[in-house]
């Protein structure tokens, strides 16, 4: 008897394996904080994963672990294409920017804004380090930001100055205006009013019917319970700051 090939047989999107984390802290004559300790999981196609757990623990550091702005202190990060595994970790600096290009969306709390770039130039770089066409480009990112109701007036202007929840918006429409297989989503929803906070929701849902993989923080419940296929709680693995301080 053949065994069925199964939706189960495709190897996860993402594994996490024994992933620590400790930052040692120079200006405070050398002092280390362990924020994390072998933490395991993974993150399967189509998914979005939620992360929970007390302020502190180590939710951000996570997606940051994962995105390369840290490094691991231990353990491995494995990305599995369709051509074979990438080992995050292992990776070399110069491979990082195409990775993002490409791979690895990331919604952080705060847009880091370049002084003087509009906001539709904001949108439209990802597409453009993608090789889409600048016409095509430009006509996506101004209907992601017309999706989430950005007033058309400010998509010329840098968004330096524009208030929490319209840079939010800028942020979101960078990150899924490309159709990336997996995103991490640091409170997304967080300077949302109920409106746009609903087409977050529905812009998830997209790509998770798409086959993306999706790691969250969300810290409004109800968010929380729409879009979490699974959560994953993190007091178990990680220390806090209050037990992490060692020397
Ligand atoms: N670059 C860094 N240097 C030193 N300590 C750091 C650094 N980044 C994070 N930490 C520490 O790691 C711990 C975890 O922080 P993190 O931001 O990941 O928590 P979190 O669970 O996302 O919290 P919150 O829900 O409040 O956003 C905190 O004690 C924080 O001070």
């Amino acid at each position: 008897m053949f065994a069925t090939p199964s939706i189960d047989a495709e190897p996860p999107l993402l594994e996490v394996e024994a992933l620590s984390k400790r930052f040692v802290l120079h200006a405070r004559d050398g002092l280390a904080l362990e924020v994390m300790r072998e933490l395991s999981f993974s993150l399967r196609r189509a998914e979005c994963l939620v992360l929970d757990g007390p302020s502190g623990i180590g939710k951000s550091t996570l997606l940051k672990l994962i995105h390369g702005d840290y490094l691991a202190s231990g353990g491995r990060i494995r990305l599995n294409f369709a051509d074979g595994p990438l080992e995050l970790t292992e990776l070399p600096a110069s491979a990082w920017h195409r990775l993002r290009a490409r791979t690895i969306g990331y919604v952080s709390q705060f847009l880091r804004v370049v002084p003087r770039v509009p906001a539709e130039e904001v949108v439209i770089e990802p597409l453009l380090a993608r090789g889409v066409d600048e016409r095509t480009a430009r006509d996506r990112a101004r209907e992601m930001l017309a999706r989430l109701n950005l007033p058309e007036r400010l998509w010329r202007l840098p968004p330096g100055t524009f208030s929490g929840g319209e840079q939010q918006r800028v942020n979101l429409a960078r990150a899924f205006v490309v159709d990336y297989p997996i995103l991490l989503l640091d409170e997304p929803t967080a300077s949302l009013d109920g409106a746009n906070r609903e087409v977050v929701i529905e812009l998830i849902d997209r790509a998770r019917r798409r086959g993306a993989g999706m790691i969250g923080i969300f810290h409004d419940p109800d968010v929380r319970e729409r879009v979490a296929d699974r959560r994953l709680a993190l007091e178990g693995h990680l220390l806090g700051a209050r037990e992490g301080i060692r020397r």
